[in-house]
């Protein structure tokens, strides 16, 4: 096979393991069977040993690669990931509506979104390819954890649009991934981690991306940081253009008129989560329209147009045998 009927052939072959990788892990709709996905992707790793100059950084092949870290580097962010206010009950959320309608108007419409119980997340992409990806860190200054999050399947490593831009988001680790990852802890009589979201951090800090690779971790996409350079008036219509480009959204989302519906939507999913395939612990609410996120500014740490319902932390009923157990 010469070169160019090569170059053409690794080209088809990138396209269809990415579609299928999109179908598979974003929109959990696979078209092919597992085996013809692995015989695409056994092809493609035979043309780039044959041919190593067509081997490229953003090839599917190179999901899982890289080599050992003995440290992660520091990376500032383009854009400060701020925090979130927090409310605990119903008076809170009416409190932050009235401070909301006062600062931008009375005709607000809201956004609420599950608020996934993992660790935020940085994605910087240029022209379309993943570059970096970092911890939150402290808002500021994150680490690189770049191969661990190409791990991540539904992180595209190249966006259907050639687009510069970072985008921020929730990576988890799915319940039963969690299940699975402590009971091989125990059978090694190793310290399990205590919750999802302790084993998805101890994860994405793993050194060895191969290792970060088998913890089968997930994400949820939730805002793009430079916003103000796309056009977007709307915080959902930039979540429906990160779907447009691949991203992994949380289809759960939903905008509410006024705090009544808020109000609805938050005692609606107290009662779902135990539904749900991983852990959530709150709702984030949001102002949608971005003007009026203008309007309301942020604080030095976090913003006006945003808080975080947060759900009564689960009441651990404690046995006495537990207790005697304890002491
Ligand atoms: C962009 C804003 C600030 C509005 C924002 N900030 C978030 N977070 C900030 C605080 N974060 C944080 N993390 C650690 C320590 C302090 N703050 C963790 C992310 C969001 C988290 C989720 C989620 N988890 O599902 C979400 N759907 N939307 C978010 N939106």
């Amino acid at each position: 096979m010469d070169l160019q009927f090569a170059e053409k052939k690794v080209k088809d072959l990138h396209n269809l393991l990415n579609q299928y990788n999109y179908e598979y892990h974003v929109l959990d709709q696979p078209s092919v069977p597992d085996a013809e996905y692995d015989r695409l992707m056994r092809d493609l790793i035979e043309l780039e040993e044959q041919f190593p100059e067509l081997k490229t950084e953003d090839s599917p092949t190179q999901r899982v690669g890289g080599e050992i870290l003995d440290m992660f580097e520091k990376v500032e962010h383009q854009s400060q990931m701020l925090s979130l206010g927090n409310a605990f009950n119903e008076q809170d959320l009416r409190d932050f509506d009235r401070r909301v309608r006062q600062g931008a108007g009375e005709n607000v419409t809201y956004v609420c979104e599950l608020k996934i119980d993992g660790l935020a997340v940085s994605l910087r992409y240029e022209d379309g390819l993943f570059i970096l990806g970092a911890t939150r860190g402290d808002g500021s200054i994150g680490e690189n954890i770049t191969a661990n999050l190409k791990t991540i399947r539904s992180i595209p490593l190249r966006l259907k649009e050639n687009v510069t831009m970072e985008v921020r988001g929730e990576a988890f680790m799915p319940r039963r991934s969690f299940e699975k990852l402590n009971k091989a802890k125990e059978e090694n009589g190793e310290e399990p981690f205590a919750n999802p979201r302790n084993a998805a951090a101890g994860s994405l800090r793993q050194l060895d991306p191969r290792l970060a690779a088998k913890r089968n971790m997930d994400i949820f996409v939730y805002g793009i940081a430079n916003v103000g350079d796309t056009g977007i008036v709307s915080h959902s219509e930039g979540l429906n253009y990160l779907d447009s480009l691949g991203f992994k959204t949380n289809k759960e989302r939903k905008r509410c008129k006024s705090i009544e519906e808020v109000i609805d939507y938050v005692e609606g999913w107290t009662d779902k989560r135990p539904n749900l395939s991983y852990d959530i612990d709150g709702i984030v609410i949001k102002v949608d329209s971005m003007e009026s996120q203008e309007q309301l500014g942020t604080t030095a740490k976090s913003p006006r147009w945003a808080i975080a319902y947060k759900f009564p932390a689960e009441e651990v009923v404690t046995t006495l045998r537990d207790i005697e157990l304890s002491v």
